[in-house]
């Protein structure tokens, strides 16, 4: 945009956002050596979703991607006091349970959170890994739903579902989700069914309440037979996301758009002979998918001519000389004002479709600053230069194609349309403050706005140096790796979609450094 620079002296600290400390989460679970499922594959889920992850181990495997070779359980005392040392010094903010052997163990494992009571427990029913060797004694059905009624959430596939529903293997996604509702209603815990073991194009998950509630997440079937390790993983998202949002659905949502992500780019570990791993770091790495910084970066040199001509433009060169025409800028400054409330709106439909808590009150702290950069504008600025404030046309411009994107864009897409007015900005601010420093102007030493009262003094000083604020830099790269992020998640025609709103909005960032000139 413009004027976003000014967000700097008004409240650079919300830019940086809170950063609350990550969950703790534990993971209670069987080790798969292979790294792909089990406590190995809890840890690699917790991190990616920005947990602190922790780990109690309730058995051992000898396993690989072909089936399990060994299993050994150590006494379920031991794992009491595994348990317990852990209670004793560290606050847990969610539990994930996986594989438990034998009745003991789970016996064990319920004592203890019925004692701790940690505010989230996730239940996997683990019974019969992918290779379709069992991971738990056949007699402790029993047990295991006396553990169900200390969780807030349990997530059986179908033949899991079935042994704790005591009726056969659904037929169908509809049987399923009778079977899920009984079961939540029995146990008064949620209940997530999922369809990974359905026929067909597609892959939905449902979330029942105890309730009766249902909501049904869907998604595609991914091609591919490394699907080793995708309860352990789902599960330990669930944990992780429900400590950082406070909402199943939320936390059900974008941990099955990243699940799928994992999917989609499992092949490329090409691990093993058997159901491989799926691609738990597909965001950070990145393979199919664009890598992390790789989208953006194309974007960045999509819109060099963009750049090129923003720094050629005589608004922009004047304002670094200092020899703007005053109404100039007072036409520039006015049309920022406008621009920010409307992009201030775009910014909360973000908020409104993030799919983490992080991003969501990201966005929105980016909204609320704009308003408060606009009111700044009006009373620092625009009371001492009044011009007429009608909307000029490339406002127009600029703002229709935001709102027609906010309107009916994807997430990915919102995104990426309101980046150039961060990106392109923070970097017209930086050569523009270095320029202003370069020439001999002390930091800090503006004689003020009024157009330069004393002499050799920079008209627009005040107005450079807000220009080079950290805080407006970190939510920049924050902007751009959201931005990598969503690209990572999605597919070709919406990186396409993506690209071309950004390149539009870098667009009318020229458009808009130029329009004084034009229409002032
Ligand atoms: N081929 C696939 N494509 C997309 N999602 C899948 C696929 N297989 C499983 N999932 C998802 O992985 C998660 C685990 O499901 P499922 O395979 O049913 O359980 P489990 O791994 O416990 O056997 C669910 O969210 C499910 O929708
Ligand atoms: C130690 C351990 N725990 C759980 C599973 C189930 O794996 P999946 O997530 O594929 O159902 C496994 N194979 N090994």
């Amino acid at each position: 945009m413009s004027g976003t620079a000014a967000f700097a002296s008004t409240e650079a600290a919300a830019w940086t956002g809170r950063a609350p400390r990550p969950p703790r989460v534990l993971s209670i679970a069987g080790s798969d050596p292979s790294g792909g499922a089990g406590i190995q594959a809890d840890i690699k889920a917790i991190s990616a979703h920005g947990g602190y992850a922790m780990a109690a181990i309730a058995a051992l495997t000898a396993q690989n991607t072909q089936g399990v070779q060994g299993v050994h359980v150590p006494p379920a005392a031991f794992l009491t006091r595994q348990l317990e040392s852990l209670s004793a010094d560290i606050a847990i903010d969610a539990v994930k349970i996986g594989m438990l052997a034998n009745a003991s163990v789970m016996d064990a494992v319920g004592e203890w959170l019925a004692k701790t009571r940690p505010p989230v427990v996730v239940l996997d029913p683990v019974m019969v890994a992918t290779s379709g060797d069992a991971l738990m004694d056949a007699d402790a059905r029993e047990a295991l739903l006396r553990l169900l009624g200390l969780a807030h959430l349990a997530t059986p596939n179908l033949a899991e579902l079935a042994v704790l529903a005591g009726e056969p293997p659904a037929a169908t996604w509809e049987a399923a989700l009778r079977q899920g509702k009984a079961l939540a209603a029995a146990h008064g815990t949620a209940v997530l069914v999922k369809g990974g073991h359905l026929e067909g194009n597609e892959c939905p998950d449902a979330l029942l309440g105890p309730d009766g509630s249902v909501e049904v997440f869907a998604g595609p079937r991914v091609d591919t037979a490394n699907t080793h390790g995708t309860g352990c993983s789902l599960s330990s998202a669930l944990a992780t996301l429900q400590a950082r949002t406070g909402s199943w659905p939320a936390s059900v949502r974008r941990a099955k758009a990243w699940l799928t992500g994992a999917l989609r780019t499992a092949d490329s570990l090409a691990l093993g002979h058997g159901h491989g791993p799926l691609n738990h770091f597909h965001e950070l790495w990145g393979s199919q998918a664009p890598s992390a910084g790789a989208f953006t970066r194309s974007l960045w040199e999509d819109v060099a001519p963009q750049r090129e001509a923003i720094f050629a433009l005589d608004f922009i060169k004047d304002l670094a000389s200092g020899t703007l025409d005053a109404r100039h800028f007072a036409y520039y400054l006015a049309q920022d004002a406008q621009y920010l409330n409307a992009y201030s709106r775009v910014l909360s439909r973000a908020s409104a479709l993030a799919p983490t808590e992080d991003e969501q009150r990201f966005w929105a702290d980016g909204a609320q600053n704009c308003l408060a950069v606009e009111l700044s504008l009006h009373r620092d600025w625009l009371s001492r230069h009044p011009l007429d404030v009608a909307q000029g046309p490339v406002t127009k411009h600029y703002v229709d194609h935001l709102q027609a994107v906010a309107f009916a864009g994807s997430y990915a897409e919102v995104a990426a349309a309101v980046l150039p007015c961060y990106w392109l900005y923070a970097e017209v601010g930086r050569v523009l403050h270095a320029d202003y420093l370069k020439a001999g102007h002390p930091e800090g030493g503006h004689p003020g706005d009024d157009g330069g009262t004393e002499a050799g003094a920079h008209p627009y000083g005040e107005w450079l140096e807000t220009y080079a604020d950290d805080a407006f830099a970190e939510a920049t790269a924050r902007a751009v790796a959201i931005v990598d992020a969503a690209a990572a998640r999605g597919s070709e025609q919406e990186r396409a979609r993506m690209r071309a709103a950004f390149i539009h909005s870098a667009q009318y960032e020229v458009d808009f450094f130029d329009a004084p000139r034009r229409h002032a």
